[in-house]
């Protein structure tokens, strides 16, 4: 039978990425004059991916946006992220030891992220995290993202494993709901960057401290989407 296969989101879920973004963000609004966003803020702006943030920044200010500014101003993001990675990011606490006693019971792991894969592959490479993962997948990897099940399903895929025997940890509406659009079991974790509760958005399971992550959970909370 196929190994389980545990998928993880990457902002917000197994890094915290938050100061990093502030920065890279203020950095780039800066350049249109716009005041600079709070971690507050940011939950809202966080999501799909640094170009809709951009748009939803100036959205944030009540500033219009140039359409010819948008590629720029990503330049401009993406030249400051990628020359300060990985600046302030961390690991959550407890994710190291969750891998370990994951793969421990045969199970694999693999990430989906709505970063671009140029910010997130180099991001896991720093983080020492590349190496525990049969598929990351990111933004820009299909034509699709996250809440959009195909992409889910194309890391779940790509990973060489079954979406009835897959599981998604995530911190926002898009991951939760990218698992329900893809009938694919879910947990939501509390420490992320969601606008909201993330118990409002009904995944299978919560956790506040990946020391809940267990195997028996993962199994657990697949077999109940099966029943
Ligand atoms: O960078 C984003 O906007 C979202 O990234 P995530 O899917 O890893 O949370
Ligand atoms: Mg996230």
């Amino acid at each position: 039978m196929t190994a389980p296969l545990v998928v993880f989101d990457l902002d917000g879920t197994m890094i915290d990425t938050a100061p990093d973004l502030i920065e890279s963000l203020n950095h780039t609004i800066a350049a249109a004059d716009l005041e600079p966003v709070t971690f507050d803020d940011l939950t809202h702006l966080v999501g799909q991916g640094a170009r809709v943030m951009i748009r939803r920044a100036f959205a944030l200010r009540g500033a219009p946006l140039d359409e010819a500014l948008v590629e720029p101003l990503l330049e401009r993001f993406l030249a400051h992220y990628k020359a300060h990675m990985p600046g302030h990011s961390r690991l959550y606490e407890g994710l190291t030891d969750a891998f370990d006693r994951l793969e421990a019971a045969g199970m694999q792991l693999a990430v989906c992220t709505n970063k671009l894969e140029q910010l997130a592959l180099p991001l896991l490479d720093k983080m020492g995290l590349t190496d525990r993962f049969v598929a990351i997948t990111g933004g820009d990897t299909f034509s699709v993202r996250k809440p959009d099940a195909r992409h889910l399903l194309g890391t779940i895929e790509r990973a060489g494993g079954d979406p009835k025997r897959a599981i998604l940890i995530g911190d926002s509406i898009n991951d939760i709901l990218a698992a329900k659009n893809a009938e694919v079991a879910s947990i939501g974790v509390t420490f992320g960057y969601s606008d909201v509760p993330v118990a409002s958005l009904e995944p299978g399971h919560v956790i506040s401290h990946f020391n809940q992550l267990t195997p028996d959970l993962v199994t657990a909370v697949i077999a109940r989407i099966n029943a």
